[in-house]
């Protein structure tokens, strides 16, 4: 028997080598993965990078051209959307304006055949959970967008759906009431203990609520991992710089006899042997090194030793809680660094050279 098919109890949702083509476009390309239950898995990725036709697969609007997609152990080839039981929340919260927000929510119940005692009661219920029981009997136009979204949340989970999909839930939202909405619906749902599946292209969103992050580009799945290890292992230039912010500078390895260096024109990384990073950049001629600009320490030019760099100031910008440094290395290429080590660099100016030191444990190498 197939192991995912094993109904293992943990495993809410497997996708199985999912591909779609519209002619010659890949829109999705062989993804796998498995969401597991009252996890919060943000789909993350550039314009055109094959999120919204993962969830329109896995909600059923769409059919995989290969693969196969499991829902609780159950195959859903071939199962309309109404028929699988999912909830979403719209970008453009999709509420009934002719119903109050109390039939709003009750609607999906409704729809299941649930009598209108039970569906009034569980639509209070959740009502008290997104913390508008005051506004049961109010029209969806007589709400704000950030009431109006709480709404719309309450109506996706009102049924106890198996997954609950989020379409950039946060896209109609100004800017202040987003990171208020993000922190509230992540509250929100896991009280619930709810399974959810959400798409957007903002990074912040994605490590603010997701308990994993899956990176799409072209339609593949680059890389699937806490907001933490995506941080801290990138596996991808694409992911190092996708997920925070990333210098990636490239360089020639040598094998030394007690470690191995990657070097550039005025800049060097040496790894001890012992070390995994170390190890895998013995077989290979050149590298990429990841370093973050908070990572670097800016040091005073014209001693540059191991795990070290120099360059010229282009920009210092100061930013309350932080100086930001633009540096030009020899070869060309822009350093940024974040600092708040004001003693440091309070005295430095742009066109000075500066030395940078960073510490081994801070690099990540990014394969040849
Ligand atoms: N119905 C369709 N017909 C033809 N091509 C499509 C269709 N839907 C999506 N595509 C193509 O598939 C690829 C992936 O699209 P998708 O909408 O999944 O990207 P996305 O990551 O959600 O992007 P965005 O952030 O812009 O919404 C794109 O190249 C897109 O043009």
């Amino acid at each position: 028997m197939n192991a995912v098919l094993q109904n293992n109890a943990a495993t809410a949702m497997t996708l199985e080598g999912v591909s779609k083509l519209y002619g010659p476009v890949k829109a999705l390309d062989n993804v796998s993965f498995e969401l597991r239950k009252g996890e919060f898995l943000t789909m993350l990725g550039p314009s055109g990078s094959g999120k919204t036709t993962s969830l329109r697969a896995i909600a059923g609007f769409i059919q995989p051209t290969a693969g196969r997609l499991l829902i609780d152990g159950r195959d859903m080839t071939g199962v309309p959307p109404q028929k699988r039981n999912i909830g979403m929340m719209f970008q453009d919260y999709a509420l009934f304006p002719h119903m109050t927000v109390l039939e709003n929510i009750g609607y999906p119940l409704e729809t299941r055949g649930i009598k209108r005692a039970e569906r009034e009661k569980r639509g209070m219920e959740m009502l008290e959970i997104v913390g508008l029981a005051h506004c049961a009997t109010r029209y969806p136009k007589e709400m704000s967008g950030g009431q109006q979204q709480r709404v719309a949340l309450a109506r996706a989970l009102v049924f106890k759906p198996d997954i609950v999909l989020l379409d950039e839930p946060m896209a109609a939202l100004d800017k202040k009431l987003r990171g208020q909405m993000q922190i509230e619906i992540m509250h929100i749902t896991r009280q619930v203990g709810a399974t959810v599946v959400s798409v957007t292209h903002d990074q912040e969103e994605a490590l603010v609520m997701s308990d994993r992050i899956a990176i799409f580009k072209d339609g593949r799945l680059e890389q699937i991992g806490s907001p933490h290890e995506l941080y801290q292992q990138p596996r991808s230039e694409f992911v190092a710089d996708f997920i925070g912010e990333a210098n990636l500078l490239h360089g020639k390895t040598r094998v030394m006899p007690d470690g191995v260096v990657v070097e550039g024109d005025g800049w060097n990384v040496s790894l001890p042997k012992d070390d995994p990073q170390g190890q895998a950049l013995t077989a290979t001629n050149t590298a990429c090194v990841v370093l973050r600009p908070e990572r670097i320490r800016a040091v005073a030019a014209g001693s540059p030793g191991g795990n070290a760099g120099e360059g010229v100031i282009e920009d210092k910008i100061y930013l309350g809680v932080e100086y930001r440094l633009v540096v030009r290395m020899n070869d060309g290429g822009k350093v940024n660094i974040r600092s708040r080590d004001v003693a440091a660099i309070a005295g430095m100016k742009a066109g000075d050279r500066i030395g940078m030191a960073w510490a081994p444990e801070d690099i990540v190498i990014i394969g040849a």
